[in-house]
Parts: C-alpha cells; sequence; structure tokens
C-alpha cells in the first residue's frame, strides 16, 4: 500500500487465488487486515512470473518459515537490476541463518542488492497511514537509499542503516520478548515487571547481536528499542497476545490455532537458544519461555527462576562480559 501511495505499480503475489481474487474486485483483505481500504495500484495475481518479471524493487515479506521456498520460485523472474528488500522478522529454524542469508543464496544475489526493512510497523497501522518510522538496512549505501526513496511518504519516514545483522537479529529477537511481555500481562504482573523485561529483553537482543557482529548502536534505534516497545505494548502484536493466552493456560497448539497469523517469536525461541549456545552468550528470558513453551515450565515457576539467578553487574553482563 506505502509503495502504491508512492505512485508505484504494485504487483503483489499471493499462493491464495481467492484472496486475489478479493483484492482486485473488492480492495480489500478481510481475513488479514479487516476494513482497510488498498489502493487502486495494487493489482494481486497468484503467478509469480508476472508479479517479478521486470520490477525494479521486490519485496519478500513471507512468513520466515516459507522465505526459502517463496524466494525459489521468485528467483528464476528477478530483473537483473532489481534490489530485493525484505521485511520478515525471524531466522530459518534448523539452519539458524538471517533472512538476507536465505535470499543471497536463493537469488544468487550479493549483499549490494539486499535490504531489510524494520522498526515499528503494525501493517494495522501503516495501512491507515498512521505515522510510522522504519530503517532500511543494506551493505550498500546505494541499495538503502532507493529502498529509502520507494518508500518515504509523509506518512512512512524511513532511515537507512548499514548494520544488517544488527536489524535482523533485533526484529527477530523482540518476538521472543513480547511473548514474555503477554505472558506478564496476563499473568496480572504489573507496569514494574514489563519494564523489567522491555530492558532485560534488550540487554539479550544487544549480547547476541553483538557476539553476530552486529553495531551496539542499532539496539538503540527503531529496529530494536522502537520495535520492542511496539511489539511488547501494541494490541496489534500476534506475539504479545500469543503470550495473553499461554498466561490464560491455553495450550501453545489451541494458541497458534486460534491466532491463525504466524507468531514468529516460537519458532525464533528454539532458535535463539541455539544460537545463545553456539555464540556462548547468556539469554535467561529466552531460555525461560524456551521452557514454557516447549518443556512444559509452568509461566510462574518460570519468574522465579528469572528473579532468583545469581546476582549480576547490569552493565557488565549486558555487555557480555
Ligand atoms: N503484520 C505486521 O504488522 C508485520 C509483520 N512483519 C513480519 O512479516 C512476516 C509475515 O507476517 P504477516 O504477513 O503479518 O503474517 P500473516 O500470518 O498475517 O500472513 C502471512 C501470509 O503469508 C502466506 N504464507 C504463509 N506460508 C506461505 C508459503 N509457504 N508460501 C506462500 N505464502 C505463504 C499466508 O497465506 C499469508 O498470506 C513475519 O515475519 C512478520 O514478523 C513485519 C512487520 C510488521
Ligand atoms: O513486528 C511487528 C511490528 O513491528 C509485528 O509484530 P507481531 O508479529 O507480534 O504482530
Amino acid at each position: 500500500a506505502v509503495l502504491a501511495d508512492n505512485g508505484f505499480d504494485v504487483a503483489l503475489w499471493s499462493r491464495n487465488e481467492a484472496q486475489v481474487d478479493e483484492i482486485n474486485t473488492h480492495r480489500s483483505n478481510s481475513r488479514y487486515l479487516k476494513e482497510a481500504v488498498l489502493p487502486a495500484g495494487i493489482a494481486a495475481t497468484t503467478d509469480m512470473k508476472q508479479a517479478v518479471t521486470g520490477a525494479e524493487l521486490v519485496l519478500f515479506v513471507a512468513p520466515s518459515a516459507a522465505m526459502r521456498d517463496v524466494a525459489k520460485q521468485a528467483a528464476p523472474f528477478l530483473d537483473a537490476a532489481a534490489i530485493v528488500v525484505h521485511a520478515t522478522k525471524g531466522f530459518e529454524s534448523g539452519t539458524y541463518k538471517r533472512m538476507t542469508t536465505v535470499l543471497a543464496e536463493e537469488l544468487s544475489l550479493p549483499s549490494d542488492r539486499l535490504v531489510v526493512l524494520s522498526g515499528p510497523s503494525h501493517a494495522e497501522e501503516v495501512v491507515r497511514k498512521l505515522p510510522t518510522t522504519v530503517v532500511v538496512a543494506s551493505t550498500s549505501k546505494d541499495a538503502a537509499e532507493r529502498a529509502q526513496d520507494a518508500f518515504i511518504t509523509n506518512y512512512f519516514r524511513v532511515y537507512t542503516n548499514t548494520d544488517v545483522v544488527g536489524v535482523e537479529v533485533a526484529g527477530a529477537i523482540k518476538n521472543i520478548i513480547a511473548l514474555g511481555a503477554g505472558l506478564s500481562d496476563g499473568l496480572g504482573f504489573g507496569d514494574n515487571a514489563k519494564a523489567a523485561l522491555l530492558t532485560r529483553g534488550l540487554a539479550e537482543i544487544s549480547r547476541l547481536g553483538n557476539a553476530m557482529g552486529a553495531n551496539p548502536l542499532t539496539f538503540a534505534g527503531l529496529a530494536g528499542v522502537g520495535d520492542l516497545v511496539v511489539t511488547c505494548t501494541s494490541k496489534h502484536s500476534r506475539n504479545w497476545r500469543a503470550g495473553a493466552m499461554l498466561a490464560e493456560g491455553l495450550s501453545l497448539e489451541d494458541v497458534l490455532g486460534r491466532m491463525g497469523m504466524v507468531v514468529e517469536g516460537v519458532r525464533t525461541t528454539s532458535t535463539a537458544r541455539e544460537l545463545a549456545q553456539q555464540y556462548g552468550v547468556e539469554m535467561p528470558i529466552t531460555e525461560q519461555l524456551y521452557q514454557v513453551l516447549f518443556q512444559q515450565l509452568g509461566p510462574r515457576s518460570a519468574v522465579e527462576t528469572l528473579m532468583g539467578r545469581g546476582r549480576t553487574h547490569e552493565t557488565e553482563e549486558t555487555a557480555g562480559i
């Protein structure tokens, strides 16, 4: 919708014929974006060749679990000069790869044609043109600026960054913390607990990101603290809502069934736990969330464990010392 508002002819690919027909006929997407009216410049299609051929910018926003498959389908049609942007927040499970790595592999692209778009940006608000700010990161200043030009509007402000690792790690890990925030709110814990989760969650994001080679300043920016705040506090967040439902005593399977939309933080909790071990960093909130999600630990016991951890120094632990 943002690209169409900026005057681009947008081809929107979906595997779902009924959804494509609804978008083209009624300019609506009732399952995913209730009440939104989509701009006329969007032409939906189930034909990947038609969607990708000749496009100067291709935006991938499939759930992380589907990214490799969708990129494989798009690869034969990608224009030699196109830049590729993604807005997906997660890692590939099993390989623990970041999304730009998956795209580089499937599209045979060098990093200077790849951009990640991230930041506090719930679709429900963007489509209503409510003021939103995001960051586009690429190893190439030129590619980041091309993406900035394409997306920036008077309601959608786009900053550039060169720290692809930091932006991707922050966007993925904040979903784990949002699950925790939903659990905390659902259990009736207060504002102090949520502020603690956000702050110590940011410490975990920074610790893992720094170990993976990120710029620490990224975590104070839109993709870091910005997205962490919105996902832990917004009624739109699926991760927050999933956490709140778990606190009501629903099983993980029931929560995911009721949601009917991707809750990236669930898979990311397993992946981040593996990455923490691989990089030798401590991620105690992630560990406790893993125990709650996959090992049937009661959320109150998880909180007891977190509160009873050995005494530490705030800034030394954050720095990973
Ligand atoms: N919804 C939001 O406000 C934001 C979402 N994101 C990220 O965007 C990504 C996608 O999220 P949403 O669109 O919100 O999820 P969603 O669950 O609302 O929609 C996912 C879409 O992908 C399609 N899909 C799923 N598996 C597929 C496959 N194998 N092949 C083709 N299509 C497939 C579904 O049919 C559906 O249309 C996630 O990584 C999320 O973290 C990022 C920023 C904001
Ligand atoms: O990343 C998001 C907003 O910036 C979307 O978060 P949820 O997937 O929790 O809805």
